[in-house]
């Protein structure tokens, strides 16, 4: 092929969190996941820059690694992708060594080693900002001279150097003619040691320490990772978050409520209620307006959620959580870089499940992935709010805690600790043997973005009304059509839906669930439910505007909690902390885990803990006046 035409490919390479992905994103125009923590890229990503000369370049953004003899399965990734051993791929043309500028030190042994391989390399010193502001002077000409590699300088939140950064690819690309060899091989340990000095010799002859060193991060760290202090903190914060779900988002609840009330009562003023077009109003009002409008109400409420962590992760909190935690987590089996997937979990196990790639011990690794459901998804968050809202009184205890958030905090915490439960079981029966001592590296702290965090948020709403247009609208149509046909005979008293389709499967399944108290309306929302867990709540408007419980479409909690028991109430709520995963999930763990044994164990055992906690919380409710 033509040199001249060819693409160069471009692979962004470096530390965990040195900044790759906020370059890759500056790059390319992409919105992948940055986070002030390590461990957040863990696939390829490949995108494409069209530069000022009119030619287009691909990058390739990485995970993290600190050498190239990779240890996890993300820094395989990243070994195989600079070595050209992915299948189907070829080297890369050029390798940008991505460098945290304020901690050079690692970096320069990971460059010596990319050096090694043969490819065409630069250097980008990205956080040059924050290197400037704390004083830290590095001798750009002197640092290419001994790493035989062109420097540039980038911050990549800002897009500054970007221009640069590829404008110095490019003529490394043009450079090298023809394929050169990638060579490299696993280090002795006596070059590991070589190379070690050599870092250290470049290190001091480029670098001068930093005139005004970063005494505000030990400062805050001495608070934040205080043994006592710093959990309490921790538990505060989670704590004002659950009370802030509940006492900020109602007014922007109410007015998507109120809404969705006036387009139903609009389009039944359209659709006269009578042959096909009352069949027509009956699907936008009771199936799309009482389904997916049921749902999207609770966008306020995963969005505060969505707030608290994004805030958190960028200031850097997060890695400091995972610290604290690492003690507890231990002591149930759990690995110490377990947190960050367990942390993505708390948005959908999907991405969580895949983040477990940054653990070395495929055990480690396989208990992480099977409580990762545990953790509490957003897709939840509508199911417990609904029921919260129905059942748990507006009420404030000690004078000023929403009790409403309390049960919220308590249902994540329910989740939290059986999944270190269900951890230390699997450690007793399948696998014993010490887990290994946390090495995560604390981040600096750093003031959040306001435009970031924004943005970061707007995506979270995407993905989320998103959903509710992809999967939970047209399950919205099919149950709808369950729950519409058959027609109810000539002369039939009952409330329609007796006699449909849906009604039939709910009473079929009545009796398995009859024991945990649930009705057979609620059988019919758990079988979609398995879907996406939110369109249980779909359904349960659905079926209940079709029974003709309900007139007003923003009313579902009120005609739940007269419908349904407390006991009945807080039983659904009990299944919902383990709730039967959704199959995508189902997918992500087959996948991942390569085996349908462990899929199949799982299933069960989620399956097990929710009809078994449904079953005790419904009966002790029972038993203590709930009934
Ligand atoms: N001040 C400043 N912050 C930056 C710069 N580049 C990245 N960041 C921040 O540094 C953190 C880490 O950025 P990422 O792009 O996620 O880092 P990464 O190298 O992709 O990390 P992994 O995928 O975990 O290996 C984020 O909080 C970014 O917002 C920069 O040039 N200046
Ligand atoms: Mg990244």
């Amino acid at each position: 092929m033509d040199m001249a035409v060819r693409t160069a490919r471009i692979a962004l390479v470096g530390n965990p969190n040195s900044g790759k992905t906020a370059l890759f994103n500056a790059l390319t125009g992409a919105h992948q996941k940055v986070a002030n923590y390590a461990g957040v890229t863990v696939e390829r990503k490949e995108g494409r820059i069209h530069a000022a000369d009119g030619r287009t370049l691909s990058v390739l953004d990485l995970p993290g690694t600190y050498s190239l003899r990779a240890r996890s399965l993300d820094e395989e990734v990243t070994r195989d992708a600079v070595l050209g051993a992915l299948p189907g791929e070829t080297p890369p043309d050029v390798v940008v060594c991505v460098a945290d500028a304020t901690n050079l030190r690692l970096v320069l042994r990971l460059a010596l080693e990319l050096k090694q391989v043969g490819r065409p390399m630069v250097l980008a010193l990205n956080m040059y900002d924050i290197a400037q502001r704390q004083g830290l002077r590095i001798d750009l000409e002197k640092l290419s001279a001994e790493i035989g590699a062109p420097v540039v300088t980038t911050v990549a939140t800002r897009k500054r150097g970007i221009v640069e950064l590829v404008a110095a690819a490019q003529a490394q690309a043009d450079l090298a003619v023809g394929e050169t060899p990638s060579e490299w091989h696993a280090p002795s340990a006596a070059e590991i040691r070589a190379a070690h000095r050599e870092a250290e010799r470049i290190m001091k002859a480029c670098v001068r320490p930093p005139e005004r060193p970063d005494t505000l991060t030990g400062k805050i760290d001495s608070v934040l990772l205080h043994p006592v202090a710093g959990l309490a903190i921790l538990l505060g914060i989670l704590f004002v978050m659950f009370q802030a779900v509940f006492t900020w988002a109602t007014p922007a609840m109410d007015s998507i409520e109120a809404f969705f009330a006036l387009v139903g009562g609009w389009v039944a003023t359209v659709l006269p209620d009578q042959g096909f077009t009352g069949l027509l109003q009956s699907l936008i009002v009771d199936g799309l307006i009482g389904g997916v409008g049921s749902v999207l109400v609770f966008l306020p409420q995963i969005l505060i959620i969505f707030l608290f962590i994004i805030v958190l992760e960028d200031f850097g909190y997060m890695a400091r959580a995972a610290f604290l935690m690492d003690k507890i987590m231990g002591g149930a089996g759990l690995h110490g870089r377990a947190f960050i997937p367990l942390l993505s979990s708390f948005a959908c196990a999907i991405p969580g499940i895949m983040a477990t790639r940054v653990i070395e011990a495929k055990r480690d690794r396989l208990t992480t992935i099977l409580i990762a459901p545990l953790m509490t998804c957003s897709a939840r968050i509508p199911v417990y709010t609904l029921i919260i809202a129905a059942f748990i009184p507006n009420e404030t205890v000690w004078g000023w805690a929403s009790l409403q958030g309390l049960v919220m905090f308590g249902l994540y915490a329910a989740g939290i600790v059986s999944a270190l439960l269900v951890s230390l079981v699997i450690r007793r029966v399948f696998w014993r043997g010490a887990v290994e001592p946390f090495m995560m590296e604390l981040p600096a702290y750093k003031i959040p973005d306001i435009k970031s965090v924004l943005f970061n948020l707007w995506l979270r709403a995407k993905i989320f009304i998103r959903r509710a247009g992809k999967i939970i609208l047209p399950l919205m149509i099919i149950v709808w059509a369950l729950a519409t046909f058959p027609y109810p005979p000539e002369g039939a008293t009952g409330p329609a839906i007796d006699y449909s389709f849906a009604g039939m499967i709910g009473k079929a399944l009545e009796p398995v669930f009859a024991p945990i108290g649930f009705s057979w309306q609620m059988v019919v929302a758990l079988v979609p439910g398995m879907a996406a867990r939110e369109v249980a709540v779909a359904v349960l408007g659905t079926v209940y505007s079709i029974a003709g419980a309900e007139e007003n479409v923003g009313a579902l909690a009120s005609v739940l909690s007269a419908d349904w028991s407390l006991a009945t109430g807080l039983a659904f709520l009990a299944w919902y902390v383990f709730a039967p995963q959704c199959l995508p999930t189902l997918g992500v763990v087959r996948r991942e885990t390569g085996s349908m044994k462990w899929t199949m164990i799982m299933v069960g055992y989620l399956f097990g803990l929710a009809y078994l906690a449904a079953f005790i919380v419904y009966h002790v409710a029972v038993a203590l006046g709930g009934g």
